[in-house]
């Protein structure tokens, strides 16, 4: 990153006041009367509405437009154990997201559990508190547990954005960029680097969508995922190919595509070029990625390139998933976010990037015009359709799926 960014990034976060996030009173607190709503005597009531009706939480307390962004620390964004304190920022930066986006409050929350136990614990007792729980930066293979012991214990959504949301933003850019570069789904050879979170998670929808997994080399720190390794867990393991292929550079020679979900500046000019003709390269380590976009354009001009960043074109980034996932979950008060509300999200953001773009999202980037092609095959994060589209999928999703608990929203398309 430019020094004057990352000095303009450190201004942003201090100045006015610290951090991105405030909380906000929603009702008067002027005079007497107000106050004897609000607290005592007032407050008596609905605690007596909620012990009689539990449901009776989403009338009269936050909880139904609350989730909670919750994190270890273990894993935050391609930077590792940054620990729970240094996520803070990035918890907060999602609580923006969802707040700019769907408008959903956010309490993020950084637990400081060294063993997944611990961590399950501390979030299924504060659980009562949301609507909602979106895990974040998580580190693999403990995410994996974590999800699946929290989903099992609460009757609310728990949804691990780095797994889930990633995967969701993957197949939508890969499903159209294939598509401008001529190719099929089920017959590209994809190069995956980084089997942890959103690594694994990618690739298993990936498959749900017809890819099929002898298609997939996959590759964590120690090379490629192959049937003779006798150190892969589970996760690993449902990926582990039949192969003589050990490094990136065998992996990537003659590959469709590249997907890195890892460390930065992993794939050389070198590995670039041996790729397939009208490549797709994805590098997605945030902030710095796989390969640079402007030395990747240098080495061959055949190439679709997204990076996970906002400052370049074709960011794919969960922050296209998470806001509007939640927003059609909490809408119909959905119990969990299933496959079926993870796909009708593809679909629904997969359109939106194929079709003209209105002036708004244009006046947003400073462009004077952007059609569906190499340097825009994926919606831009300002763009107002996604709001008004992708809740509206997912909440039709739950409900055809059984796991809605409220008949399709009355006010639906929601307009930012
Ligand atoms: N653009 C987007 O929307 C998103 C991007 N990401 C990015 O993906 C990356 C991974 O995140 P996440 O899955 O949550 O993290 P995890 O910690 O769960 O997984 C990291 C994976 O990267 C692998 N890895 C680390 N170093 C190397 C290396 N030198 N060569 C090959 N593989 C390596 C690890 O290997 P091993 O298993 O051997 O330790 C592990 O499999 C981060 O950079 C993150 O910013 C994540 C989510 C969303
Ligand atoms: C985008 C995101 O969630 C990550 O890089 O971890
Ligand atoms: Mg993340």
């Amino acid at each position: 990153m430019a020094e004057d960014l990352k000095q303009a990034a450190l201004d942003y976060h201090a100045n006015p006041k610290p951090g991105k996030i405030a909380i906000q009173v929603t009702k008067p607190t002027a005079n007497q009367r107000d106050l004897a709503l609000a607290y005592s005597p007032g407050v008596a009531e609905p605690v007596r509405a909620i012990m009689a009706n539990p449901a009776d939480a989403y009338r009269y307390t936050a909880k139904g437009n609350l989730v909670g962004v919750i994190s270890d620390g273990t894993a935050v964004l391609g930077l590792g154990n940054a620990g729970p304190l240094a996520s803070k920022p990035v918890m907060e930066g999602k609580g923006v997201l969802f707040k700019r986006f769907a408008d959903i409050d956010v309490f993020d929350i950084e637990v400081d559990a060294k063993e997944p136990e611990a961590f399950i614990d501390t979030v299924a007792r504060i659980a009562p508190t949301f609507g909602g729980i979106n895990l974040e930066d998580i580190a693999a293979p403990h995410c994996f547990e974590i999800e699946r012991k929290l989903s099992e214990r609460l009757d609310i959504p728990v949804f691990h954005d780095d797994q889930h949301g990633t995967a969701i933003i993957i197949a939508v850019g890969l499903l159209n960029a294939l598509e401008l570069q001529g190719k099929a789904l089920d017959e590209a050879r994809i190069v995956t680097v980084g089997a942890g979170a959103a690594g694994i998670a990618g690739m298993r929808l990936l498959v749900d969508l017809g890819v099929p997994r002898e298609n997939i080399l996959l590759l964590d720190s120690k090379g490629v995922i192959h049937s003779g390794r006798q150190d892969l867990n589970a996760y690993k393991a449902e990926f582990a190919a039949a192969t003589d292929r050990r490094t990136l550079e065998d992996a990537i020679a003659g590959a469709d595509v590249f997907i890195g979900l890892s460390k930065p500046d992993l794939l050389s000019p070198e590995m670039l070029r041996s790729m397939a003709d009208r490549p797709v390269v994805f590098a997605l380590a945030n902030p710095d990625p796989e390969i640079r976009p402007e030395l990747a354009h240098s080495v061959r001009g055949d190439l679709i390139m997204a990076t996970g960043r906002s400052d370049y074109p074709n960011q794919v980034n969960n922050v296209l998933g998470f806001p509007y996932i939640f927003r059609g979950a909490l809408d119909v008060r959905a119990t969990t976010i299933n496959e079926a509300m993870k796909i009708a999200c593809v679909e629904a953001l997969r359109g939106i990037a194929q079709e003209p773009v209105p002036a708004e999202v244009l006046a947003a980037y400073g462009l004077e015009s952007l059609e569906f092609g190499p340097e825009y095959m994926i919606p831009k994060p300002l763009d107002p359709r996604l709001l008004e589209r992708v809740p509206p999928a997912v909440a039709r999703a739950a409900i055809d799926s059984g796991v809605a608990t409220l008949p399709y929203p009355a006010h639906y398309p929601a307009q930012s």
